[in-house]
Formats: structure tokens, C-alpha cells, sequence
């Protein structure tokens, strides 16, 4: 079995990005997500350029009346996670990701649903990150929010190798 050191350099070696025709088919797929839909509060991320776009819908779901949340990197093993409202209130932050400057918010068994990037995942709901632990610290904070990974098509693979502290997605999106 691959490492997961392994294939993140397998994929970094792959192709990257997905084509503007996968990103809008899979942003219109997660937004007809039912859970998605009937969620108040969402925790969302500002994608790399192998993850799937979902800026473009932020501003629908704000004027749904849905709050963002977003993370930042705060230090080498920690998130923070802050309010999102309006495009002025990004900055560029660690790894060159895009990060909320919008209010603290530490109520995090109240988030109703986290959309979790990564590079990979498997049908069985497993994650593979970019090997920093950040979300998996993050996530075993919010046991009971509904957890959607998303990825383009080719970042599905069979199996990604599990390790005892990775968190279990509740879905995975992809077309
Ligand atoms: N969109 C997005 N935001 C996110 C994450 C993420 O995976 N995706 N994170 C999830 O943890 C946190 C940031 N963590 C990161 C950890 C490592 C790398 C990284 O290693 N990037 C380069 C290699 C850079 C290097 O190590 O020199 C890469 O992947 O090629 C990036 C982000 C918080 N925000
Ligand atoms: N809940 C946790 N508590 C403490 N350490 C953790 C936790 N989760 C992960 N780690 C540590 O973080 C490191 C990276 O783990 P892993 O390779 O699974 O990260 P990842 O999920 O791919 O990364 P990321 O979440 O940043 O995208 C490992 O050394 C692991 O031991």
C-alpha cells in the first residue's frame, strides 16, 4: 500500500487543477446538498488550486441567510476559525490561502455543516490532507457536524490510507 507521502507526491506530479466546467458542475452539486441547504451555520474554505472553487458561492448563501465561517492558520497545528461576510474582508495568509479578517468564532458544536478540502478521498469517506493535521485537530472538535468532502473527479481514488486520528467524512462530493 502506498504511503500517503507517497501519493501526495503521485498527485502532485498528476494534473492539478480541474476544468471550469468541473468546478461549476461540482459547486452546483454541493449546493443542492439537502443538509447543505437547510444549514445556518457553514464552515467553508478558500480553495488551493487542486481543490474545488466555492468562493462563487458564498454571496448566495450569505443572502440565504446562511453565515460563513473560514479558517486560518494560526500555528503550526492550529486553525482559527473567523466569520467571512464580504470579499474585503480576505487577506492572504499561510500557504498562500485566503483568510477571513471578519470576527473570532469559537462556538464550533453550532456549525451545522464543514465542506473539508483535501487533496484525496475515498468512497468510504476517507481524507487524505496536505500531512499537517490541521483539519483532523479541527474536526474532532465538532463531533457532531456534518462533514462533506469535496473533490474533482480524478482526486477520488480507491483507497486512502487511514491512520487512527483521521476523521471520518459523513459524504463526499464529486461528479
Ligand atoms: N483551502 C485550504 N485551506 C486550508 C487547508 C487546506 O488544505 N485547503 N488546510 C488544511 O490543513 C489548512 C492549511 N494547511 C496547509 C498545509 C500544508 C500546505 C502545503 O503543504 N502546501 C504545499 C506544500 C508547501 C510546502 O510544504 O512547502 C503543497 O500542498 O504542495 C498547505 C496548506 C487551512 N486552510
Ligand atoms: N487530532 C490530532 N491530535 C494530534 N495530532 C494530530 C491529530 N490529527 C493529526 N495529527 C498529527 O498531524 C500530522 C499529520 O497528519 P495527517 O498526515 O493525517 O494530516 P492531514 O489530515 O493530511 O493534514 P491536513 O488536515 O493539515 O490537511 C501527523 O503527525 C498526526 O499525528
Amino acid at each position: 500500500m502506498m504511503t500517503k507521502q507517497d501519493i501526495r507526491k503521485m498527485l502532485r506530479r498528476g494534473g492539478q487543477q480541474g476544468s471550469p466546467d468541473e468546478a461549476f458542475a461540482l459547486q452546483q452539486a454541493l449546493d443542492g446538498n439537502k443538509l447543505l441547504r437547510n444549514a445556518q451555520i457553514v464552515m467553508a474554505y478558500c480553495a488551493l488550486p487542486d481543490e474545488v472553487p466555492l468562493e462563487p458561492l458564498f454571496q448566495k448563501w450569505i443572502d440565504e441567510g446562511k453565515s460563513i465561517l473560514l479558517p486560518r492558520v494560526v500555528s503550526g497545528t492550529t486553525l482559527q476559525i473567523h466569520h467571512y461576510t464580504a470579499p474585503n474582508q480576505l487577506e492572504v495568509g499561510a500557504f498562500g490561502i485566503m483568510e477571513p479578517t471578519g470576527k473570532i468564532f469559537t462556538d464550533y458544536a453550532k456549525i451545522d455543516v464543514v465542506i473539508v478540502p483535501g487533496m484525496a478521498f475515498d468512497k468510504q469517506g476517507h481524507r487524505l490532507g496536505r500531512g499537517k493535521g490541521y483539519y483532523d485537530r479541527f474536526l474532532s472538535l465538532c463531533p457532531q457536524t456534518y462533514k462533506i468532502g469535496i473533490c474533482y473527479p480524478h482526486r477520488l481514488l480507491d483507497q486512502v490510507p487511514v491512520d487512527a486520528h483521521d476523521i471520518l467524512m459523513d459524504a463526499i462530493m464529486t461528479i
